[in-house]
């Protein structure tokens, strides 16, 4: 979900989840298909890794823009909605729908409480300086987008990037000018970037940017660009223009690999790119090999 798609979510029936496996990834599911499964299984629109759910547990079919079956598809444990065990019924507004450990709250389209919802999620999950996502939302979404990619087989690349000389510069020019230089950053990164890219603080002057259906060549193309502006581009700040440039590491996922941990291992490609960046000089763009392990 990017922001815009987050600012579109009250014209749609909802799932808030208020309890659950489930909470920490998505904590408003809009319901904007005709058909949305439930389970444990891999191939399910929400998926709960939890072994009380079954791996086929329920279905949700929209009837019309507002309302919505829930239907028990053979669970084991069953679907409770108000406590009561359902095997299909019509969802109300504010029903409460108990799945496993799993409670979630059920929003019609116009319910005001979607835009309370909405505004939590906004600050869960954004950077307010910078008005970009945060880490913990990366993180988040980065694992989503890995299973996402392994299973449909798509391409998924990665971006680390990193201010140059960024202390000197706060040093020079002060913490104020520093925080403008961060926001020109942003600026030019996104307006170069996809609507379906996901771009983050990762953490002080150091970004990155998910980018579903991408191949590492691809990212690099546009990892070239945006060093190249941010490079060409000095900043005005209080009548005087600051250069700054960024260093930026590429990676791309291998479906070859079986890790248990890919997220952390993509993470740790795209910061070795970004180190042999940094050590070749900055303001570059290295994409990650796997022999530039073995130089670390
Ligand atoms: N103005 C400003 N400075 C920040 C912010 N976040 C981090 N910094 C500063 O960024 C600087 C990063 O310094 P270093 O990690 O040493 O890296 P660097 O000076 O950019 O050097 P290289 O990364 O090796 O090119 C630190 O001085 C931080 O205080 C911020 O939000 N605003």
């Amino acid at each position: 979900m990017n922001i815009d798609e987050l600012e579109n979510a009250t014209q749609h029936p909802c799932l808030i989840v208020l309890k659950g496996s489930v909470a920490d990834l998505r904590t408003l599911i809009r319901l904007d298909r005709n058909l949305i499964s439930i389970g444990r299984g891999d191939a399910m629109d929400i998926q709960i890794p939890e072994i009380a759910v079954s791996r086929n547990h329920a279905l949700l079919q929209r009837l019309n823009a507002n309302q919505f079956l829930l239907i028990d598809t053979n669970s084991s444990n069953g679907t409770l909605v108000n406590n009561k065990p359902v095997t299909t019924v019509l969802l109300e507004d504010q029903d409460v729908i108990a799945i496993g450990n799993n409670l979630f709250k059920f929003l019609a389209q116009n319910n005001p409480e979607q835009a309370h919802y909405q505004a939590l999620l906004e600050k869960m999950h954004l950077d307010h300086a910078l008005q970009i996502y945060n880490k913990h939302y990366f993180l988040t979404k980065l694992d989503e987008e890995i299973v996402n990619a392994y299973r449909y087989n798509h391409f998924l690349a990665l971006l680390i990037f990193d201010a140059d000389h960024f202390k000197r510069l706060n040093d020079n020019y002060g913490h104020l000018a520093g925080d403008a230089v961060l926001m020109h950053i942003v600026e030019t990164v996104k307006k170069r970037i996809r609507k379906t890219d996901l771009f983050c603080r990762y953490g002080g002057e150091e970004f990155t940017i998910i980018m579903p259906h991408t191949s590492e060549q691809q990212a690099f193309v546009v990892a070239e660009t945006i060093r190249s502006l941010i490079a060409k581009n000095p900043v005005e700040y209080e009548n005087q223009l600051i250069s700054v440039t960024i260093s930026i590491g590429v990676t791309a996922l291998n479906h070859h690999y079986q890790a248990n941990n890919l997220r952390d291992l993509l993470i740790s490609q795209a910061d070795s790119a970004l180190y042999q960046a940094k050590q070749a000089g900055r303001n570059q763009v290295i994409m990650f090999e796997p022999k530039l392990e073995t130089q670390l």
